[in-house]
């Protein structure tokens, strides 16, 4: 059997050697194909490789009847509709470690650029303007870096930063403060960095939470003159607000090199000459492009040829026997594992997973995968799965803890999750109710009954005459129907919960609203 291997963007042409050189594989670089063209040849091909650039949508995926692998060279898997890829059976790898170094080196370039304007005073002399009073710039040295997203880049940029003699201020929700110094680095919270800081970066994965994170509010909290730099994702930083920031001199410059949308000629931010930018050449290094080629050409010759991938990103294999027994419990545990990430609210150092009743007959381990899965996908994304989520875990530095126990407490089956941080320890238990699915039984000390789906409302409170009735009084306000509501409490006058179920997502200004209504102590608006 020949495999055939479509790469659909300009790949290393050393980096992809190993594809070359493998028996039985038959490799075609086509780098011109429109959308249309790559939906139409699809169908003839079992790998395809791509870059940045080409967009595999549902829509490729539909016709890709033979596909079996798709590698992406470098970090990123935007363009990739994993979901689809999963549903069609086609796993995706990438390629995280190769081009860490370059975009981080790309970073910093960009950082001293911003400061020292040289990329303003170069177009000026390229334009015969021996110009040096427009183009002052400010040194780094004692100034304070913000990092925004410590994972592999930005820990590699704050490293560098502090060479060059800057403060380094960073917040990721990986980040607790034992590690913090460990780096060197000051610990903080996003509005921390966001208002201490003279240059931000930002170097999260582009997901629903990180879409936006610095937006207008953001900037309206930030240094006079503060500047900022985007060499992770378009759409971290809202576009339009980073434009009346810099406009309204709120931001003295910005070195941008990716956008919302690519290519972004005769983008309106181009036309400031506060802004700096470059067309994502992050990773646009001979060294980094032939790393990322070399791991994800080695990934696709293994996996074509019946071997395991290192770096899946989207669903792994299970053997059908296993998959079989554990399978009703999949979607509770990784539920469980999501909820419990709203209720920790600084780093989650530990995390132990308790198997009572039926649980203690099967094996649980992918089940520990798939809470822990639930776990990070909210802050990680969704390269985050069954097989990469115990490395990922255990590289942020969380212990995993799994037991089976006898305490099922009356249930036919008990799933209790518990996470540590360096504050709390925050439980919830979950079981398998026949013929009606899925339930959270308890969360901390209370009992409750909730179908664990859809937006939810985990409200403490104290227990006194009118604290139901206000809330219910916001809610409807802001026209939040409440589709179920349960209460508990410790003793009568003391600590209380309401466990609330709502039609819709819980927009943060009524969860503000709701936090300062009297006798609430604390409110996690949870959506599952
Ligand atoms: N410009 C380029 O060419 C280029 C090159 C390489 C990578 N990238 C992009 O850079 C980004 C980071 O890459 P990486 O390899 O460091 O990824 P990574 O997964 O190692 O790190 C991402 C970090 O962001 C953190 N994070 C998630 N949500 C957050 C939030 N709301 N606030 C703060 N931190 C949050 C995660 O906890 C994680 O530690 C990715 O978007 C990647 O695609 C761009
Ligand atoms: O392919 C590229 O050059 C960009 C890669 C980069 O954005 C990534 O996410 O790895």
């Amino acid at each position: 059997m020949v495999y055939k291997v479509l790469i659909s963007d300009p790949l290393s042409e050393d980096g992809i050697q190993p594809l070359r050189e493998a028996e039985n594989i038959e490799v075609t670089m086509k780098t011109d194909f429109t959308p249309e063209e790559l939906a139409l040849h699809i169908g003839e091909y079992d790998a395809l490789l791509v870059r940045s650039q080409t967009k595999v949508t549902r829509e490729i995926i539909e016709q890709a009847k033979r596909l079996k692998i798709i590698g992406r060279a470098g970090v990123g898997v935007d363009n990739i509709d994993l979901d689809a890829a999963t549903e069609h059976g086609v796993i995706v790898v990438n390629a995280p470690d190769g081009n860490t170094n370059s975009a981080a080196e790309h970073t910093i370039a960009m950082l001293m650029s911003l400061a020292r304007k040289i990329p303003q005073a170069f177009y000026a002399l390229k334009h015969q303007k021996w110009d040096r009073k427009s183009h002052v710039g400010v040194e780094l040295k004692n100034k304070t870096l913000g990092v925004i997203g410590m994972g592999r880049i930005g820990v590699e940029v704050a490293a560098r930063a502090k060479g060059q003699r800057m403060n380094v201020i960073a917040y990721d929700p990986f980040l607790t403060e034992e590690k913090a110094d460990k780096l060197g680095v000051d610990y903080g919270s996003v509005e921390d960095v966001v208002q201490k800081a003279d240059f931000i970066t930002v170097h999260t994965p582009l997901l629903k939470e990180t879409r936006h994170l610095i937006n207008k509010d953001a900037f309206e909290k930030m240094k006079d003159g503060v500047q900022i730099i985007n060499c992770a994702r378009g759409g971290i930083i809202d576009e339009d607000a980073l434009y009346e920031a810099i406009v309204n001199k709120k931001v003295a410059g910005a070195a941008l090199d990716v956008f919302e949308e690519e290519p972004a000629v005769n983008h309106k931010l181009l036309e400031l000459p506060e802004v700096i930018a470059t067309p994502h050449l992050g990773a646009s290094t001979i060294e980094a492009q032939e790393n990322v080629a070399i791991d994800v050409s080695h990934d696709v010759v293994h996996f074509l040829t019946g071997g395991l991938a290192t770096n899946p990103v989207n669903l792994p294999s299970v053997p059908s026997e296993v998959m079989k027994k554990i399978e009703p419990y999949f979607r509770l545990s990784e539920k469980l594992g999501t909820f419990l990430t709203y209720l920790a609210e600084e780093a989650i150092e530990e995390i132990s997973i308790y198997y009572a009743g039926d649980l203690t007959d099967v094996q649980v381990a992918p089940l520990t995968r798939n809470t822990i899965k639930g776990l990070l996908k909210r802050h990680l994304g969704e390269h985050v799965n069954d097989v990469n989520a115990s490395f990922l875990a255990e590289k942020k530095g969380i212990t995993i803890n799994e037991q089976k126990t006898s305490t099922s407490k009356g249930f036919t089956n008990l799933l209790t999750v518990q996470v540590k941080t360096s504050k709390t320890t925050r439980t919830v238990a979950g079981t398998l109710l026949n013929g009606l699915g899925a339930r959270i039984v308890k969360v901390d000390n209370y009992s409750v009954d909730v179908i664990p789906e859809g937006h939810l409302l985990f409200i403490r409170h104290k227990d006194q005459p009118g604290a139901i009735g206000r809330v219910g009084s916001l809610l409807a306000e802001h026209d939040v129907n409440i589709a179920t509501m349960q209460v508990g409490r410790s003793d009568v006058g003391g600590d209380a919960i309401m466990m609330l179920t709502i039609d819709k997502h819980l927009e943060k200004e009524v969860l503000e609203q709701l936090i300062n209504v009297t006798d609430i102590y604390a409110v996690n608006a949870i959506d599952l």
